[in-house]
């Protein structure tokens, strides 16, 4: 299978990126608006915590042009979204959760901000065989560090956290140790930023990985990083439980 994305100016496939249809004719903007969703498509399951990852009115073309490429490679059974809620524990199995995990009102950082399209915009992707994961990135306007630009640390914070649901996915109950960053162009507020993620090796506990922050047709390098990340040890975990209480 194809794992290149088109160029949706050029039509040309770039290398690094992933396209669900090499071939397909890319949707013209003015001639073929973004059609409307079904609310199915748009609400989350009754009885469960919202989930962020799914399209909203802030969501630009290039965003849902990208989402709809992955959700169709989805079908073909490879990639899987991953769904995405506030509080950090609904994302983690009852069997994985430690003794002292009990749900408060905290806030995993990215979902912190309520209002749409203001803060964190993304939807992140998953090719267990391939061992990467790939998030689409929409930074809004709260997330303004140089004038007009995403901060920094903003782009840190969906670097590490893809990067880390990566490590999750290979590895389970992780920490970042080292995560190492190289800015190469600035990313603007507004645009969509493939952050696309894959593990590099393990070696008995230390889990590594790498990254790449590129513009949608492929053109902009806007940051490249390496990680580390530390598979939790269960002793240790229990002696932190301890001193937790
Ligand atoms: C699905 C959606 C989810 C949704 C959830 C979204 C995912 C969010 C992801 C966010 C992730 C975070 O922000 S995490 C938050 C930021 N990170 C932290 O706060 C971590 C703070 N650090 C720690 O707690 C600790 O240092 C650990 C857990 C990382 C490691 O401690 P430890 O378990 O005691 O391990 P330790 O014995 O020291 O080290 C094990 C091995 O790793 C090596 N090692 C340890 N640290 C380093 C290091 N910085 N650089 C090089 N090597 C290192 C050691 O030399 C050793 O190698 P050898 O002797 O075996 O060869």
């Amino acid at each position: 299978m194809c794992t290149r994305l088109r160029a949706p100016i050029t039509n040309t496939c770039v290398h690094t990126c992933v396209c669900p249809h090499a071939n397909a004719p890319l949707r013209d903007a003015a001639a073929h608006p973004v059609p409307p969703r079904s609310p199915q498509a748009l609400c989350s399951q009754p009885g469960r915590p919202k989930d962020y990852a799914l399209p909203n009115a802030s969501w630009s073309r290039d965003m849902l042009d990208l989402y709809d490429r992955f959700l169709a490679m989805t079908k073909e059974g490879l990639w899987k979204r991953i769904p995405s809620y506030n509080n950090v524990l609904d994302h983690i199995p009852e069997s994985m959760k430690l003794a002292h995990e009990k749900k408060k009102d905290t806030r995993l950082f990215l979902r912190s901000i309520e209002a749409e399209g203001v803060g964190f915009e993304y939807v992140m992707f998953l090719n267990s065989s391939e061992k990467r994961v790939v998030c689409l990135f929409q930074p809004g306007s709260y997330l303004e560090g140089h004038p007009g630009f995403a901060h920094g640390g903003s782009i840190a914070t969906i670097i590490d956290s893809t990067i880390g649901s990566c490590a999750i996915f290979v590895a389970g109950r992780v920490m970042t140790a080292n995560l190492s960053i190289n800015y190469m162009s600035p990313v603007p507020l507004g645009s969509v930023v493939l952050v696309d993620s894959k593990v590099d090796k393990v070696e008995g506990r230390k889990v590594f990985l790498s990254c790449k922050v590129q513009s949608v047709d492929g053109g902009t390098l806007h940051a490249e990083a390496t990680a580390l990340f530390i598979q939790l040890d269960a002793t240790k975990s229990q002696k932190q439980q301890a001193s937790c209480q």
